[in-house]
């Protein structure tokens, strides 16, 4: 989406977490918010009931009630339908009035799928666009459920904010143990605390990047890669890596993927793979896009998000990358680069991406720039930074 696009069209929030985690006590806190008065929710929940498309029903005025199935699987042609109609009568003389909107997905959701829905949609894209998942984690029951599903881990992973809920209910010890969970799952969001439903409303909205259009300092915040080279820091402070992943047992490539804490061995987060990548030098366009693709079709639907800031060569503003699995928007330029650092910085968050293939893929990146030299001189390469969420 163009940046002019990007300023008209309405924001949505992707509200996620597990069973029973505390999404819609928190709507219900932020849909009393002066600042999200006029909001639209689509609420997704498991109906008894069949598939039928008498089901989506107004529950009030601004919620739409989709009952009839898994958003993620099921149904997510009824929530394009739901948000064509919801554009529609936007419009319409004394009908919806809303200038954002929130989807509350069911527990069980997979975020990927739906995420791919509302980027890929050929019309809703002009009207709407991401601001964010945010994600609220369980305090009490947190831990259990990524060990048991693999869908929370999912939903914790591709996060922009992570929201503890019933903090109230452990004490500081099980809360830290599972935010430093959480910041090895998904180094870069945010984690908030929302003490029954109550959070700073401000925290959870322009999560996203297509609002960032001409806010280039924004872009740190959505990007935050700085995150990765934090956490890398702490656990090499922790004094690094009490076992191997070798033992874990998985079939999956994560060989030399570590961490310096006690778990289970059928923990689902062992799957999930944060990386940040930064290289000085600017990327030739060719060679971004090839390794683009190969990374795509490689990793397919484990490539859960991708978020980057490029700098191509010879173009000097830098462009914004957002993709889920294979789906990409359309690189987006910014106005600025976020205080003259013209660094290309790019996110990964995978499933089941071993480091030797990413530390692989990113030498592509690297040799492109090395190639790229105008005189056809031999360049140093670029320095390459590989920080990884978990220190190998
Ligand atoms: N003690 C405590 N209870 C909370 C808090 N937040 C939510 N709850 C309770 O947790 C239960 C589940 O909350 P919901 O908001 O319904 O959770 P949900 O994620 O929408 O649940 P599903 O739609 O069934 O997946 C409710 O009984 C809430 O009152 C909190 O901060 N503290």
């Amino acid at each position: 989406m163009d940046s002019s696009a990007a300023n008209q069209a309405t924001p949505i929030s992707l509200l996620t977490g597990f069973l029973g985690s505390g999404k819609t006590t928190v709507l219900n806190y932020l849909l009393q918010q002066p600042d999200l008065a006029r909001t639209a929710v689509i609420i997704n929940e498991f109906g008894a009931i069949g598939l039928d498309h008498e089901l989506v029903e107004a529950t009030t005025e601004n919620m739409v009630l989709l009952q009839s199935g898994c958003l993620c699987c099921t149904i997510r042609g009824d929530l394009v339908e739901t948000l064509h109609d919801l554009m529609e009568r936007k419009d319409q003389a004394g009908f919806l009035a809303f200038d954002r909107v929130f989807i509350e997905t069911t527990g069980l959701a997979d975020p990927a799928p739906i995420l791919h829905t509302l980027i890929t949609d050929k019309v809703l894209k002009h009207a709407f666009y991401l601001d964010g998942v945010i994600t609220t984690i369980d305090a009490a029951s947190g831990s259990q459920t990524l060990d048991a599903q693999e869908e929370a881990v999912k939903q914790a992973a591709v996060a922009d904010r992570l929201v503890l809920t019933k903090t109230d209910l452990v004490d500081a010890q099980t809360i830290q143990t599972l935010e430093t969970r959480l910041r090895d799952l998904n180094p870069s969001a945010p984690i908030l605390r929302a003490h029954n439903g109550a959070l700073d409303t401000a925290s959870i909205l322009n999560a996203g990047f297509d609002n960032l259009a001409n806010k280039s300092v924004d872009v740190q915040n959505w990007l935050n890669a700085e995150a990765y080279q934090d956490l890398k820091q702490q656990h090499h402070e922790k004094g690094g890596h009490n076992h191997d992943h070798h033992c874990h047992g998985h079939d999956h490539h994560h060989d030399d993927h570590e961490h310096d804490h006690d778990h289970d061995p059928n923990r689902h987060d062992d799957r999930i793979t944060a990386v940040s990548y930064s290289l000085d030098e600017p990327i030739s366009a060719a060679k971004f896009e090839s390794w683009l693709e190969k990374l795509v079709l490689a990793c397919g639907p484990d490539l859960l998000r991708l978020k980057a800031i490029v700098h191509v060569e010879g173009v000097p503003k830098p462009f914004v990358i957002h993709g889920v699995q294979h789906i990409f928007h359309p690189p987006m330029p910014l106005m600025d680069w976020p205080e003259n650092d013209r660094q290309s910085r790019i996110v990964v968050i995978g499933r089941d991406i071993s480091n030797d293939f990413l530390k692989e893929s990113f030498g592509i990146l690297d040799l492109a720039s090395s190639l790229a030299t105008a005189d056809g001189q031999h360049q140093e390469p670029a320095q390459i930074k590989h920080q990884r969420g978990i220190v190998t």
